[in-house]
């Protein structure tokens, strides 16, 4: 009862009582949240924000939509690396070596700041997970990059729910800087970062980001996107896009299948070109109905595309058919074949044997 004098006015006490309530749900999904989380892997409370791993307390599973959040994020923060150096004109620009056709395989500071961001982002929000990367991490040059655990609205509004998965059967591929070499020639439209995530080899999320026209292409295998396929594609006479500076014998190919008429359009990045498929507003990225590509190609340069195309009902497969499995070795042997809304198979059927006409 209240003392002589004073009288609680019952709206008062509700306003108070939601308050309070207001203030324990906030101490709970982030201060706390963030220690427990912490507490779980065995890290030091307060070393560092709230923020941390992920990963639950034994590395059971991880949260397939957490680890899009992260990848966006990822994706873009590289992209912001890429972006500078390119602006910076100072690339530093290396070969690593030759492809097996002879061409230079070439690294720049963009590829390898890039890397540095987007790896350490996405190990320390999920340090359980197997990561593949392009390029060299240097255990010497690490960065804590904490992930402030914030799932954008239009991730939430396509994924109602969480999609736990156990950490164990997780492999992530990496690529910081896709179209290095059109990057070296200032030939912006075509870099891409990208980041996919398999579970049990099969690709299930993949982020596309163009760091010059700041537009990312994400999409979750029975979980949502925020891209689509375009409304229709010429299969008949497709327009064919393929690799300009790793081509092989694609255009021979491609018009052996297809007919004199095909038009073929040849550009940077396997990530660029998977976007050429999709409905995409990037004013700078050209149209395509298929994307081939004959030459030996790694699987951080396609898992994100092939993530992306299977997530819209689309395909990435080899030029036989067979589906790509990533875990194991980084290359893919036999081309590559991505189609959507068209008859994969059938695509397949047409396409003559590479290793029997020697258009390897
Ligand atoms: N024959 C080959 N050997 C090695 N890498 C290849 C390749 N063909 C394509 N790639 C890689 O696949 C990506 C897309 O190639 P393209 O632009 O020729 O279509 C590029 O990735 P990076 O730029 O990340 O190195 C390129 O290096
Ligand atoms: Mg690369």
């Amino acid at each position: 009862m209240a003392p002589m004098g004073i009288r609680l006015s019952p709206l008062g006490v509700a306003v108070f009582c939601l308050l309070g309530l207001g203030v324990l749900y906030h101490l709970y999904s982030g201060f706390l949240a963030g220690r427990f989380s912490l507490f779980g892997l065995g890290g030091e409370p307060g070393g560092g924000a709230a923020a941390g791993p992920a990963a639950a307390a034994d590395g059971g599973t991880v949260d397939l939509r957490e680890m899009l959040a992260v990848s966006v994020l990822a994706a873009v923060r590289g992209g912001d690396e890429v972006r500078r150096v390119r602006e910076s004109n100072v690339l530093h620009e290396k070969s690593k070596g030759k492809t097996r056709e002879g061409a230079e395989d070439k690294m720049t500071s963009g590829d390898v700041l890039s890397n540095r961001k987007m790896f350490y982002l996405l190990k320390t929000a999920f340090p359980n997970v197997q990561i593949n990367t392009e390029e060299h991490v240097d255990a010497a040059d690490q960065e804590v990059i904490i992930w402030d655990r914030k799932i954008p609205e239009d991730i939430l509004k396509e994924i109602a729910t969480p999609k736990e998965v156990p950490a164990e059967s997780v492999t992530v591929w990496i690529d910081p800087l896709d179209a290095t070499q059109e990057y070296t020639e200032d030939l912006r439209k075509y870099v891409t970062t990208m980041v996919c995530v398999a579970v049990n080899g099969k690709p299930v999320l993949g982020v596309i980001h163009k760091p010059f026209s700041e537009y990312t292409a994400w999409a979750m295998v029975d979980g949502g996107s925020n891209v689509k396929a375009r409304t229709s594609y010429n299969e008949r006479t497709p327009r064919i896009v393929v690799s300009r500076s790793h081509s092989g014998m694609v255009k021979q190919v491609a018009l052996q299948t297809f007919g004199n008429q095909t038009t073929i359009i040849p550009a940077g990045g396997a990530g660029y070109k998977v976007l050429a498929l999709l409905d995409v507003p990037d004013k700078s990225q050209e149209k395509a109905d298929l994307y081939i590509h004959v030459t030996y190609i790694k699987k951080w340069d396609i898992c994100a595309g092939n993530a992306i195309l299977k997530a819209l009902g689309g395909h990435m497969t080899t030029l036989s058919g067979e589906e790509i499995s990533y875990t194991g070795s980084d290359g893919i042997e036999g081309g590559l074949l991505a189609s959507i809304r068209m008859n994969h198979q059938a695509l397949v059927r047409k396409l003559p044997d590479l290793e029997k006409t020697g258009h390897k």
